[in-house]
């Protein structure tokens, strides 16, 4: 089964992906940095069971987090399955992924449970679907912590009331270029809401790719946090959308030069690192959505797929074992040349 980055989808040119996490606890527990190892080990049990059991239109396993090796869990953090702290914890942690990797439940992370979900494009609604069916059926069997006026409690106070953040992926080349962004991560926390590098927090933008989501999540319903972060990222989309546009009219053949400059590294070089192909490939999903680059494949193209395949440790799970940074460089820069499609000449 391909994984969710693997798919096509529509309205992703700028919108990568959309993704909906709860924080949520057990009641009768200490929140997980209080846990001693034992305990953290029963609520992985009890959690794993619960959802395994459950009849559920999705197909979940359970992924035994102590026999993955480190390289297999760097490659999950960057395919934004789990977060870098989830896989560094000294307590027992679990974890119940969909075959798609679309859908997670980290267990003892930050807090008890962390359900995922990530729908590709611009897609709200069906993350928020697709964690809620899984929330609702854990609470079918568990009793989260929860208080009549604060909402759910967690661990981090950010997180109290509805637990939710709501994020976009965006690919904005052109307002990151044109040095437009630095205005607009500025005003964006007036809205309630942050711009987080491409994994997550404490990152950084890479390809220009980053991520939008909500700060706070007291006092405001799911619908209020969705539908302001959407009608914000609606407007940062016209915005990148429309300075293509004008960067394209104007600067034609400079745009068509740099494209193409990008795409001819990408076929012809030997070396490559992860930051470099990051930025060339971006320069090639611009040139490719704005109808510079013409591919002889009559299927959407799936760049940010390639993106996440070419990440250290994905790469390496790729060849089939470790790797060093130069042999890894020679190594990305060979699996681009035979998986980059060809265009129309
Ligand atoms: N729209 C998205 N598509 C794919 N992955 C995403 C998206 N938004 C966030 N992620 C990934 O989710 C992970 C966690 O992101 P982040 O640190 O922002 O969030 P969090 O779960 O809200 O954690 P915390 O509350 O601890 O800050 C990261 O790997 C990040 O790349």
């Amino acid at each position: 089964m391909l994984k969710w980055y693997e798919k096509n989808a529509n309205n992703n040119d700028v919108v990568i992906s959309s993704r909906v996490r709860l924080a949520r606890n057990l009641e009768t527990y200490h929140f997980p940095s209080k846990l001693t190892k034992e305990i953290a080990s029963r609520i992985v049990h009890e959690v794993e069971d619960i959802v395994l059991k459950a009849s559920s239109s999705h197909y979940f396993e359970r992924m035994d987090m102590e026999a993955l090796s480190p390289l297999d869990k760097v490659a999950m953090v960057e395919r934004h399955v789990v977060s870098p702290n989830f896989v560094q914890s000294s307590i027992p942690t679990g974890l119940i992924l969909s075959e798609d990797e679309s859908l997670s439940i980290m267990i003892n992370e930050e807090d008890h449970l962390r359900i995922q979900s990530i729908s590709n494009g611009f897609n709200l609604e069906e993350a928020l679907q697709n964690a809620n069916h899984i929330d609702d059926l854990l609470e079918e069997k568990i009793t989260y912590a929860y208080d009549e006026r604060m909402g759910y409690l967690t661990a981090c106070p950010t997180n109290v009331g509805t637990g939710l953040r709501a994020s976009y992926m965006i690919h904005v080349p052109a307002l990151e270029t044109t040095g437009k962004l630095q205005f607009i991560l500025e005003a964006i926390g007036k809205f309630g809401l942050t711009v987080r590098g491409i994994y997550g927090e404490g990152s950084q933008g890479r390809g220009s790719v980053f991520q939008i989501s909500n700060q706070v999540t007291l006092g405001h319903s799911e619908e209020e946090i969705i539908e302001n972060l959407t009608s914000v990222t609606n407007q940062i989309v016209e915005q990148e959308r429309s300075l293509r546009k004008k960067l394209l009219s104007e600067k034609r053949m400079q745009f068509e030069d740099a494209v193409y400059r990008s795409y001819g590294a990408l076929t012809y070089a030997r070396i490559l690192s992860s930051n470099e192909a990051m930025t060339l490939l971006s320069d090639m999903k611009l040139g490719y959505e704005l109808g510079i680059l013409n591919f002889e494949h009559t299927e959407p193209i799936n760049i940010y797929g390639l993106m996440t395949c070419i990440q250290p440790a994905n790469l390496q799970k790729e060849m089939k074992r470790e790797l060093k940074i130069e042999e890894r460089d020679m190594a990305r820069a060979t699996f681009i040349r035979q998986n980059l499609p060809k265009i129309k000449t």
